[in-house]
This record gives C-alpha cells, sequence and structure tokens, in this order.
C-alpha cells in the first residue's frame, strides 16, 4: 500500500486507473462531476454511467468536492480535453505533482495539454501519462505499460513511478512530455481514418498502410513541435496507434467506422456520453499543421469528413490520387 493519490474525472479512463491504483489496497479520492456518480461509487462500487464492467474497489471513495484533492501530494487529471483548462482552473492553487492523463489538443486554442495546465496551474509540477491503454482492460488488471513524461525529469519519476507501477501497470520514464502528448492526440484522428477504412470496407492492406502513413504523418508534426523521434516511436505514439486503429474498442476507430458506413459526424456522435478526442482535435490538427506547412494529409481527410465537406469515398480516392513520392521524403 502507498501514499493516497487523487483522480480527477470519473470517465472510462479517470475510473480505470483509480481501480488499477488501488489494486494493492492503496486509497485513492476520485473526483466526479456528476453527483449520482460520487453516490454509485460510493454506495455500489460501480461506475454504471462510463465503466459498466467494472467492479471497484472499495478503497476508492469518490467526491464532487474539487478542494478536498487539494492538500494530495499527486493528482491523476483524467478530463476530456477540452474541459481541461476549466477544471484545472477550479483546482485549489499548490505545488503537487500532477499527471496529465488526457489524449487531445484545444481546439479554441491549439494547445496541448502541458501548456493549458502550465498556464492555469503554474505551481504544479506536470507530468503526462499516455499509451496503448483501453479503460476497461486496465480495469481488469490485464498487462498495460504506458510512458510517463516528467518536466521534473529523473527526480520526479522517482516520486511518481512507485505511487502508479501496479504488477499489471508498467510505466517507462521519458522527460519528453510534448512527445508523449503529441502520439495521444494525433493517435485519436488517424483511429478514426482507421475506422472510415474499415467502414468502406477497403480491407486489411488498407488499414495497415495508413498506421504506417499514419505515423509518418505524427513523426512530422512531432519533431516539427519538439518531440523526439524515439518518443514517437514507444508507447505514446506507435504503440498507442496500433491498439486504437485495430478495434472497435476505441471511441475513435468507432466514429470513423460509422462515418466510413455513411454516417454524418453529428449523427454518429448523437447520444453518446463517451468522448471521441479525434473529433475535436483533427480541425485545430489541421490548422496547425497547414499553418506551419506540415503535410498531413490523412489529418486534413479527416477534418473533410467530420465536417461533411465530401462523402468518404470521395475523401478516400482523393487521398488515393495525390502524386506518387518517396516514402521518406519530407519525413525528415
Ligand atoms: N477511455 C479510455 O480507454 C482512455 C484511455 C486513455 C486515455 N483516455 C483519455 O482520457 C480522457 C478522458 O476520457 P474518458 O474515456 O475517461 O471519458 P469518458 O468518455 O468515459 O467520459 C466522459 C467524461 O467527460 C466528463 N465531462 C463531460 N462534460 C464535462 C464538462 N463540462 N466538464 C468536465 N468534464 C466533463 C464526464 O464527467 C466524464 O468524466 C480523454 O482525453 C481520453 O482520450 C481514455
Ligand atoms: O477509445 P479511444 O479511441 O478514446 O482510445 C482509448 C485509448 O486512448 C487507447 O489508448
Amino acid at each position: 500500500m502507498r501514499g493516497k493519490v487523487g483522480v480527477i474525472g470519473a470517465g472510462a479512463w479517470g475510473t480505470a486507473l483509480a481501480q488499477s491504483l488501488a489494486s494493492d489496497g492503496s486509497e485513492v479520492l476520485l473526483w466526479a462531476r456528476e453527483s449520482e456518480l460520487v453516490a454509485e461509487i460510493n454506495s455500489k462500487h460501480g461506475n454504471s454511467l462510463f465503466l459498466p464492467s467494472a467492479r471497484l474497489a472499495e478503497t476508492i471513495r469518490a467526491t464532487g468536492d474539487l478542494g478536498e484533492l487539494a492538500a494530495l501530494p499527486v493528482l491523476l487529471l483524467v478530463v476530456p480535453a477540452q474541459f481541461l483548462a476549466s477544471v484545472i482552473s477550479e483546482l485549489p492553487r499548490g505545488e503537487r505533482d500532477v499527471v496529465l492523463c488526457s489524449k487531445g489538443i484545444e481546439a479554441a486554442t491549439g494547445r496541448l495539454m502541458f501548456d493549458v495546465a502550465a498556464d492555469a496551474a503554474p505551481d504544479a509540477r506536470l507530468a503526462v501519462l499516455s499509451g496503448p491503454t483501453f479503460a476497461h482492460e486496465v480495469a481488469a488488471g490485464l498487462p498495460t505499460a504506458v510512458t510517463l513524461a516528467c518536466s521534473g525529469g529523473e527526480a520526479q519519476w522517482d516520486r511518481l513511478s512507485p505511487l502508479i507501477a501496479r504488477s499489471g501497470f508498467r510505466p517507462y520514464y521519458s522527460d519528453d512530455v510534448i512527445g508523449a502528448e503529441i502520439g495521444g492526440a494525433v493517435k485519436n484522428v488517424l483511429a478514426i481514418a482507421c475506422g472510415v477504412v474499415e467502414g468502406l470496407g477497403l480491407g486489411q492492406n488498407a488499414r495497415a498502410a495508413l498506421i504506417a502513413r499514419g505515423f509518418a504523418e505524427m513523426l512530422r508534426f512531432g519533431l516539427a513541435r519538439g518531440a523526439r523521434a524515439e518518443t514517437l516511436s514507444g508507447l505514446c505514439g506507435l504503440g498507442d496507434l496500433v491498439l486504437t486503429c485495430s478495434s472497435t474498442s476505441s471511441r475513435n476507430f468507432s466514429l470513423g467506422l460509422a462515418l466510413g458506413k455513411g454516417l454524418s459526424a453529428a449523427e454518429a456522435l448523437a447520444g453518446k456520453n463517451s468522448v471521441a478526442e479525434g473529433a475535436a482535435t483533427a480541425p485545430v490538427l489541421a490548422q496547425i499543421a497547414t499553418h506551419e506547412g506540415v503535410d498531413m494529409p490523412i489529418v486534413q481527410s479527416v477534418c473533410r469528413l467530420l465536417k461533411g465537406e465530401a462523402p468518404a469515398g470521395v475523401v478516400v480516392e482523393d487521398l488515393l490520387a495525390r502524386p506518387l513520392r518517396a516514402e521518406q521524403e519530407a519525413d525528415t
């Protein structure tokens, strides 16, 4: 058993992380936005809204009061990217480790989560946790490995890794917070594209091509923003891209599947209480890429589809009609 950790956000991922932390009997304080969820977690040890498959440890206590978490030295921040700024600004200021676990880019400003959090919580010592992690598998204790990128270097890793690692949950050290963030944000958009390929019935060759060419886009964008190539080749980049592009367990892949089958983005997202981050990230990512002269044709195509500018079949035809080029051209 280790010291008590706070988790902010009781969606599928925050709940799964709380369950992983509690798997050795450790106490976890979990902030949920929905009052009915606070009651359900505390009385029934379940989360029927966002992670119905999990039976939660009794050492997880939920609260609706962010102020209750203020005294804890380590907080995991797990709210969807578009809400991070508003939630973190409600958190009392203080010097503490804050681990960012969301994957996305703020649509209104183009900021990565690290910059959003650094602006709103200048006293916090920030780290990024990212990798191939379906929440239901982590909650079930299945083996999972992640990148834990620490802005405070090895001293921060020495504080955080014993608090976060469990027998089935294995963090790997990095100090490349930009790379860890870009891997997670970009793979969500590429997973939408892979779902489209599946929805159109274009086959496994096309999906493999999309993963490889999508990774080239992630690399180009990441390098332009100061990420390291080896980070993007690791768990939080290529690892997560492969996972998310291969399974209907991914909300982003499932969104793409629906688009490929002819639904509009509004139809595909209607009535969902879970988040497909790629839908909000794609337009702002495409905009930044255009502005910075980074070639990202797959991301631009996802953006066109989400905006309903053309049917999926036409968008794919346009992508395939681009001029032939060298595989490594402009990748370095
Ligand atoms: N689910 C996963 O497997 C998984 C794994 C790794 C990372 N992530 C990332 O974790 C982040 C959270 O995703 P999730 O899957 O836990 O969410 P989710 O889809 O399960 O749940 C939606 C969440 O959004 C919150 N929410 C809705 N409106 C809000 C508002 N106005 N203000 C603040 N919060 C609001 C809800 O309370 C809930 O916690 C995302 O960035 C996601 O990409 C998810
Ligand atoms: O369901 P998705 O598409 O949000 O993916 C969940 C995780 O990010 C996979 O690592």
